[in-house]
């Protein structure tokens, strides 16, 4: 009998099953775990069995027709649940796909067949022009060598007319598996050269780079630039980004740039079916171009040339469940592991990749300048609204704006960064606000579906007719959200097209087709909007941003709050100005003297960066120091702070010299969804010394088990 170490969807490690041949690392097999049948990677075979060979398990199947899981991925999730302290086997199970997750044999995708329109084929009439994607189908055949999995993006009917085509004899099949790529539309300037060319210069070994360009600047153009060349020679590219930023504008971008490279897209949205078949094609070679979310960073990939991480600053690479890890981070070192280049780009990099590249363990690249030659940075103005009266949250200098720019013809942005109509009900006669009661949280108001909702836990009730406190009937609503913004602009400009971008308005992928659609054709004069529409869009004629009430974060006792904030006064702002309309942006706030807004107004990543590094350094917080919070929650506080405060005086005897850990307190938020939270948080200046704590830590709390109480452990956490 071979012994194999088999990893599971369970918190235990590997467990050992037995087998009369040696399987092959990274297969599928099934297992019985507890009775059950249970889907399993074999992770090691030979080993020696720690306990009685009797009691061992045979393995019951194995998918032995399947490609079998790279070694390079089993050592990136050893290195992820080792790092992010985790188990194995619950690593395993997040980082695949469902289709890889049942226990049923799966259809391995065949070597992809390219096809291309033979010298009998580019004689005849191309479709007619109302027959868009047909004839877009055909001109890609013109063109080029493409497979099916490609053709079917072009065209979902790409089978049946491939079919007739074949019948028709138009079709010749060529072996070229590394795509033609079309030259760019734009010729990049002098600095977007510049940076590329120093890029190329490091193919084929790992070199970081934190390519910093100002909002605009033609980043992706770069990324692009670099990826034609990469894919050209036959390697595959991982390009990461956040979902808000994965809009069908980029795939358009990506589609019209690299109409013949085979893409994957992996997001948390794409359909089970998809997403597994795309997963193989990454891992076989098949798709070239591998685009998606922080989920992405997993999918095996057999030659990997490039990674690129857009918007590498943004919190959504942070996944703040369950597997808590940073996509970025683990780029970069998936980077190290296969010797290849990675591009973190962004205009307002995280202080953690910008200190890196200071003291030169990243390379850093700069844009300085907009890409389009005509368009420039925007002007930034405060308008202090400390002694105004605002009409709805509006200051009369900004409705004047925002008025005139509608008679002008401009486009505008109102941005405010809460949905829903106000947040908060308030009785002026007690003072009382309704609170959601399961979280530390205002129930926020939203007119329309006449509810007061939670935006934590998602708790809905009616608008209550009177205060649950003393019965008056006369409720305030206080606050501005977007849909009492939207309420008061269509006042104030009945004539103007106004259109509000929200997760309440847009639903359905097509609405941001529509939008753009819209907007394109000069339909809308203002939009309204949250973080969503703050990042990443390109809307040429949008030359005026409203930024209402922007101070609330400045309060917050969160060090990486100011942080925050100037990234996501940068992305707003840098939404004005992008081509030919000089673009300009004002900003309301009670605070025009706090330094964050200096740093905003010069637009100086780098005067801001410093400013927080120095305190950072003075503090020894991240990325000076090494940080990450043991976390437990009960439905009391105390059970949950005595619980973590009890093992900290276990620890504490044991734990390594330049490891502090902190009492107990509460997060910030405090009670989620009926569960109350509390926090240790464990630090070091040295990051071997606190993941020798936190291995402490993972085994005591495992020796504590308490029904009561759910904990984990949040590696370099970002949620305080
Ligand atoms: N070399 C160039 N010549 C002309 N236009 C360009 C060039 N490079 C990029 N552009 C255009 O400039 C605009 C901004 O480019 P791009 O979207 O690549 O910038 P970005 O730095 O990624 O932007 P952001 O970070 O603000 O989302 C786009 O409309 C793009 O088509
Ligand atoms: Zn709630």
């Amino acid at each position: 009998m071979i012994y194999h170490h088999i990893a599971l969807n369970t918190i235990l490690p590997p467990l050992t099953y037995a087998h009369d041949t040696a399987l092959p690392l990274g297969s599928r097999v099934l297992v019985n775990l507890r009775g059950k049948p249970q889907i399993g990677v074999v992770w090691a075979n030979h080993v020696q069995p720690e306990i009685d060979v009797n009691k061992i398990l045979p393995i019951l199947k194995i998918f032995d027709h399947e490609p079998t899981l790279p070694e390079n991925w089993r050592e990136l999730i050893d290195f992820t649940a080792r790092y992010y302290h985790y188990p194995i086997g619950q690593t395993v199970f997040t980082a695949l796909p469902s289709l890889l997750k049942e226990p049923r044999p799966i259809e391995s995708p065949e070597s992809p067949v390219f096809y291309t329109l033979n010298d009998l084929g580019k004689q005849q009439t191309p479709p007619p022009k109302n027959h868009a994607k047909k004839l877009q189908l055909w001109q890609a055949l013109f063109s080029g060598c493409l497979d099916m999995a490609t053709l079917k993006k072009i065209h979902p009917k790409a089978i049946d007319l491939i079919n007739e085509y074949k019948k028709l004899d138009w079709l010749s099949i060529c072996t070229a598996t590394t795509p033609s790529i079309p030259p760019s539309q734009h010729i990049l300037n002098a600095e977007q050269t510049e940076v590329s060319n120093t890029i190329q210069s490091h193919l084929h070994e790992y070199q970081p780079f934190l390519l910093h360009g100002i909002t605009g600047s033609g980043k992706t153009e770069v990324y692009f630039d670099v990826m034609a060349t990469v894919l050209a020679q036959g390697k595959q590219v991982l390009f990461l980004l956040p979902e808000i930023n994965l809009t069908p504008q980029l795939l358009a971008r990506v589609a019209q740039r690299f109409p013949d490279v085979p893409t994957a897209v992996l997001h948390s949205q794409t359909a089970t079916g998809a997403r597994g078949r795309d997963y193989l094609r990454a891992m076989l070679g098949h798709a070239k171009l591998v685009i998606g979310t922080r989920l992405a960073v997993f999918t095996p990939i057999l030659d990997l040339g490039l990674i690129v991480v857009d918007e590498e600053h943004d919190n959504s690479f942070n996944q703040d469940n369950e597997l808590r890890y940073h996509a970025r981070d683990l780029a970069v070192w998936r980077a190290r592991q296969v010797a290849c280049p990675i591009v973190l780009g962004s205009a307002t990099p995280s202080l953690e990749s910008w200190h890196k590249a200071q003291i030169g363990a990243y390379q850093l690249l700069t844009l300085s300048h907009r890409a389009n030659a005509i368009a420039k940075l925007p002007e930034i103005e405060l308008v202090d609204v400390r002694r105004m009266r605002l009409d709805n949250g509006f200051s009369p200098q900004v409705l004047n704006l925002l008025k005139q720019n509608h008679q002008n013809g401009g486009l505008s942005l109102v941005y405010l960064n809460r949905r829903g109509f106000a947040p908060a009900l308030f009785c002026g006669d007690c003072g009382h606000t309704f609170g959601c009661p399961n979280c530390s949280a205002k129930l926020v108001l939203h007119q329309r579906a006449r509810q007061l909702r939670c935006h934590h836990c998602d708790f809905r009730q009616p608008i209550p007719h009177a205060c649950e406190e003393c019965g008056n009937q006369d409720l305030t609503a206080v606050g501005q959200g977007t849909q009492r913004i939207e309420e008061t602009l269509k006042n104030f400009l009945p004539l103007a097209k106004i259109v509000r971008v929200d997760r309440d308005s847009m639903h359905k992928k097509t609405d941001w087709a529509h939008l753009y659609d819209q907007i394109h054709a000069q339909q809308v004069d203002i939009l309204i909007g949250t973080q969503m529409l703050a990042k990443g869009h390109d809307f040429p004629n949008l030359n005026l941003v409203v930024v209402l009430n922007a101070d609330g974060s400045l309060f917050s006792s969160d060090f990486r709050a100011p942080e925050r904030l100037f990234a996501e006064l940068m992305q707003v702002s840098g939404r004005a100005g992008r081509a030919e309309k000089a673009g300009r942006v004002l900003i309301q706030t009670q605070l025009p003297e706090h330094e964050i807004f200096h740093a905003i107004r010069a637009q100086n990543f780098a005067q801001f960066a410093t400013q927080e590094l120095a305190q950072r350094e003075m503090f020894g917080l991240p990325p000076f120091g090494f940080q990450a919070a043991v976390r437990a929650d009960a439905l009391k506080m105390s059970d949950a702070v005595d619980f973590l405060n009890e093992i900290r005086d276990v620890i504490a005897p044991m734990l390594p010299e330049n490891v502090s850990q902190m009492g107990a307190v509460p997060m910030l938020m405090a009670r989620l969804a009926e569960r109350e939270r509390a926090q240790i948080f464990i630090e070091s200046m040295n990051r071997v010394a606190l993941h020798r704590a936190l291995s402490l830590w993972e085994q005591v709390l495992a020796q504590h088990r308490d029904n009561r109480i759910r904990w984990h452990i949040d590696v370099d956490c970002q949620e305080m």
